[in-house]
């Protein structure tokens, strides 16, 4: 059965795709769930799959993918506002509000939720990088100034950014869970 991914993010569904290939089709759809007012991850992602899979009238799950970019010396903005402030400032400028700081450090985290008609799980990333000037061309959002092992995510293909970001181990441990579920 296909899992409906509710995103407008097409990065995130490539990201996706690539991991989940073996496992199941991923069908992008728009939903327009309740972003809810929160500091948490876990809630937002939460919520909008569970808001989702009752609105639509059809049995095939869905998963919702909440991302923040949590920034030490910044005291973790933008976290759960990350894209607004990308929406409106823009990558550049936070890459600027930082780059006068000693501290570098920052950390992506994902949290995937998926429900179905049993119920809403959730899966966990993150990965900890150190924030640098733009560089690369691919991926999308945060990660030309996001460094991890001396290469920007934006550096790395598609491959090579799921096997170390926050999103794929996210996906690792949902594929984990979801492979065991349906083997029996
Ligand atoms: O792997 C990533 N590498 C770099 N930047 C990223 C990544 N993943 C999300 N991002 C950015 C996009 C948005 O500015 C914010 C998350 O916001 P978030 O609400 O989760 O995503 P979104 O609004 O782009 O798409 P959606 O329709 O799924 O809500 O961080
Ligand atoms: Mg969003």
């Amino acid at each position: 059965m296909a899992i409906r991914f509710v995103t407008s993010n097409e990065g995130k569904v490539r990201e996706a795709r690539e991991y989940l290939a073996d496992i199941e089709p991923i069908e992008q759809i728009n939903y327009d769930y309740t972003e809810v007012q929160s500091d948490s991850l876990e809630e937002i992602a939460t919520h909008g799959a569970r808001e989702t899979f009752e609105a639509l009238s059809s049995d095939e799950p869905v998963i919702v993918d909440d991302t923040g970019l949590f920034i030490d010396s910044l005291e973790g903005f933008p976290g759960p506002y990350s894209a607004y402030v990308e929406d409106t400032v823009g990558v550049e400028r936070v890459w600027r509000l930082t780059s006068e700081e000693k501290n570098k450090r920052a950390r992506f985290r994902t949290v995937l939720a998926y429900a179905d008609e049993t119920g809403t799980e959730t899966f966990e990333g993150s990965v900890a990088g150190t924030l640098v000037a733009p560089r690369g061309e691919g991926g999308f959002g945060y990660d030309p100034i996001f460094e991890y092992n001396g290469e920007t995510l934006a550096e790395m293909d598609t491959e090579a950014k799921n096997a170390i970001s926050h999103r794929g181990r996210a996906l690792a441990e949902f594929a984990e869970w979801y492979g065991e579920r349906t083997d029996d």
